[in-house]
């Protein structure tokens, strides 16, 4: 016999025997009482039995005559044994399984069988496992397919014209970010649902399927702690969700038109317009159905472009931080040190110490050293000569203890003798002195050299990785992130940063600071802490601690403290008083700025008792920083070449 859906009138279920998975709670406890009320017998089924015992009770106070029977039964339908057993059970004349009144079964085959059992337990796809996803295929695709697989066996081998109705989800017509292990469990059942309906026309069985939107059910309160805040964000809050009878009373009257495909709510209507109809999928209104495709068509794009993915793209910041993406070990920190490090070698070898050998190096400041090299000629070693550059001269002289034995003027040695070299910051002029003492008891160049050039490399080889990392958490992106440290390797200068200068060390501590600076992730809650605790205080010491090393070797290094008045007052939200975080940053600030101040009084204290006080010992702030760069530099003067007499 050929099943009609046009000449069959509406669903009546008044002395029907419904078959109700799920029927302990939320929306399938809630179908169960409707259907009482309107007249059903009613068998429910799902895991625990004292959850079914009180819901069967529920259901039988919801009955519209006494006569009508409630049943309930005990089983696991991820499983395809207990779910045969189950629609088994309930067409059987078995005894009671206990004293309860609801115990025994109907006793006749089930003409709606309505598959609500289901779960979730939404997370972020990279943070679920084998066991989250396994879970989700058990309890929401093999519930469904074990209940409707027994049902039709039993309805086609007893020619019972029945019913199999699904509950899919809003999310079984679109997936969303935090169900990748619920949603798809959802399409499958839809596509079961898609099939069974063509081949249970074999039989006359009709089937349905619902897509319902949240349903404010113990589920839902369940599933909400673990769903991130990002999904509950799109989901909207629990007020625009419908309640479990709000829902029932909708699929009841979707399966009593003979809907195919069910909503309860605009948004999934339309979903299920856009993409749920045409085709194999019978409509539920020719016209309607056209014209809410059509409203579809002009929304659903601009609510996805403009909404959807614009607020996930806006919460990636957040989430990385709450997630750590990306674990420390899978980020790429040594390919990037030991690119930088292979870098640095190649800067090394092809512009220091190849071009030295074959031809005159392209800057001759080492030459102003030859007595020195010549007096240790027998060394197969010309560091100096390969890598001695620009102003690493005068920090050589400034750093020797003695006066360096050099061909030129201008070198000097024993310290600052020259003025133009008291804008230099002490911090390479130490380095430079405490590596050459690092061989003999004697002060040596090449110690001094060799010993800070690797320094120097090592330094500027960290830079790179570090860069990485403080962009990771500022950008959120990881990968843009990585191709901004990458072309950080290729710096402008290469040799000043495997040579003695004051850079590589600079930058070194500078990126340090930075990224001690960015807010600490508080372990239990995998978010970046946002109040005022110890450890921020101990960060921000720490960071400034770096900055005084970088500004014991650069001046510039006084702007660093920008980044602590930023992360103190404005970037985080901390609960301390504005003037405690006032007062912080401007301790802080006078930490950072202290290796400069500190240089600049010695030099003061040095140069100006003597008797031919230079003129900036008097001007302005009596700062020898600021004259050196006017006077001996002219700095920030069109006329700056003139300068170069004066060196
Ligand atoms: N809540 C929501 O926002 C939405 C829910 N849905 C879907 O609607 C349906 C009902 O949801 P809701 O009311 O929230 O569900 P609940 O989580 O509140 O209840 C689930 C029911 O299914 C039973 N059940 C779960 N697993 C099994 C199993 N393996 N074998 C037998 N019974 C089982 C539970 O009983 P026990 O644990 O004792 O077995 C309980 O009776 C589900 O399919 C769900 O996926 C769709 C869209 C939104
Ligand atoms: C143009 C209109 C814009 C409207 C924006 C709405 C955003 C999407 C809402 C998705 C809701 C998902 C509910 C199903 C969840 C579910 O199945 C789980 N709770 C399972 O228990």
């Amino acid at each position: 016999m050929v099943y009609i859906p046009f000449l069959s009138s509406d669903w009546e279920p008044a002395g029907k025997h419904v078959f109700i998975t799920g029927g302990s709670q939320g929306l399938g406890l809630a179908l169960a009482k409707l259907l009482a009320s309107r007249g059903s017998d009613v068998t429910i089924v799902a895991r625990s039995v004292s959850k079914l015992e009180k819901a069967a009770a529920d259901i039988m106070s919801c009955r519209k005559d006494n006569a009508q029977l409630v049943s309930f039964y005990s089983a696991d339908l991820s499983s395809f044994e207990h779910s045969a057993e189950a629609i088994k059970w309930s067409a059987s004349s078995s005894a009671a399984t206990s004293s309860h009144p609801a115990s025994s079964p109907v006793g006749r085959l089930a003409d709606a069988v309505f598959c609500c059992a289901g779960f979730a337990k939404p997370g972020f796809f990279i943070e679920q496992t084998e066991e989250d996803f396994k879970a989700h295929i058990q309890m929401d695709y093999m519930t469904a397919l074990s209940t409707s697989h027994a049902a039709a066996r039993a309805m086609a081998a007893a020619n019972h014209k029945g019913k199999i109705v699904f509950v899919s989800s809003t999310v079984g017509l679109m997936g969303m970010v935090g169900y990748a292990s619920y949603s798809p469990m959802k399409f499958a059942i839809r596509g079961l649902a898609e099939s069974l309906r063509s081949e249970m026309l074999l039989y006359g069985i009709s089937v349905h399927c619902y897509f319902p939107g949240t349903i404010l059910s113990p589920g839902y309160e369940v599933e909400n702690r673990t769903k991130p805040e990002l999904t509950k964000k799109l989901e909207g809050p629990p007020e625009d969700g419908m309640t479990p009878e709000q829902c029932a009373r909708g699929l009841l009257k979707g399966v009593q038109r003979g809907h195919f495909f069910i909503t309860t709510d605009i948004l999934t209507e339309l979903f299920r317009a856009n993409t749920g109809t045409g085709g194999s999928v019978p409509g539920n209104n020719w016209l309607l159905d056209r014209a809410k495709a059509f409203v579809a068509l002009i929304a659903l794009p601009i609510w996805r472009r403009f909404e959807h993915d614009r607020t996930i793209r806006a919460h990636a910041a957040q989430h990385h931080r709450e997630v750590g993406t990306l674990s420390l070990s899978s980020r790429p920190y040594t390919s990037l040190f030991l690119l930088s490090l292979l870098h640095r070698f190649l800067s090394l070898s092809l512009l220091c110490i190849i071009p030295s050998l074959i031809v005159q190096p392209f800057d001759s400041s080492a030459q102003l050293l030859s007595p020195t090299t010549s007096s240790s000629s027998s060394s197969p070693w010309r560091l100096t000569d390969w890598l001695v550059r620009w102003d690493s001269i005068h920090f050589l002289g400034a750093a020797s203890p003695e006066p360096l034995p050099a061909s030129g003027d201008g070198v000097g040695g024993g310290g600052y003798q020259w003025e133009q070299t008291l804008a230099f910051q002490p911090g390479l002029v130490w380095l430079l002195r405490l590596a050459g003492y690092s061989v003999q008891g004697r002060w040596s160049l090449d110690a001094a050299v060799g010993w800070t050039t690797v320094l120097a490399v090592l330094s500027s080889s960290l830079c790179p990785p570090l860069l990485y990392h403080i962009l990771c958490s500022v950008l959120s992106q990881p990968p843009l992130a990585l191709v901004a440290a990458l072309l950080s390797i290729l710096s402008p200068s290469p040799s000043t940063l495997v040579t003695p200068t004051p850079e590589p060390f600079f930058s070194l501590f500078a990126l340090l600071g930075i990224a001690l600076l960015s807010p600490p992730i508080d372990a239990s809650t995998k978010r970046a802490s946002s109040s005022w605790s110890g450890a921020t205080v101990l960060q921000a010491l720490l960071s400034s601690f770096c900055f005084a090393v970088a500004v014991a070797f650069r001046a510039n290094g006084l702007l660093l403290a920008g980044y602590i008045w930023y992360a103190l007052i404005w970037d985080r939200p901390v609960s301390s008083s504005l003037p405690l975080r006032l007062s912080s940053a401007t301790t802080l600030t006078i930490f950072t700025a202290s290796p400069f101040v500190l240089s600049q009084l010695w030099a003061k204290d040095r140069f100006c008792s003597a008797a031919d006080r230079r003129p900036w010992c008097d001007e302005g702030l009596g700062i020898v920083y600021s004259f050196v760069q006017s006077e001996h530099w002219r700095v920030a003067e069109w006329s700056s070449l003139d300068s170069h007499d004066r060196y």
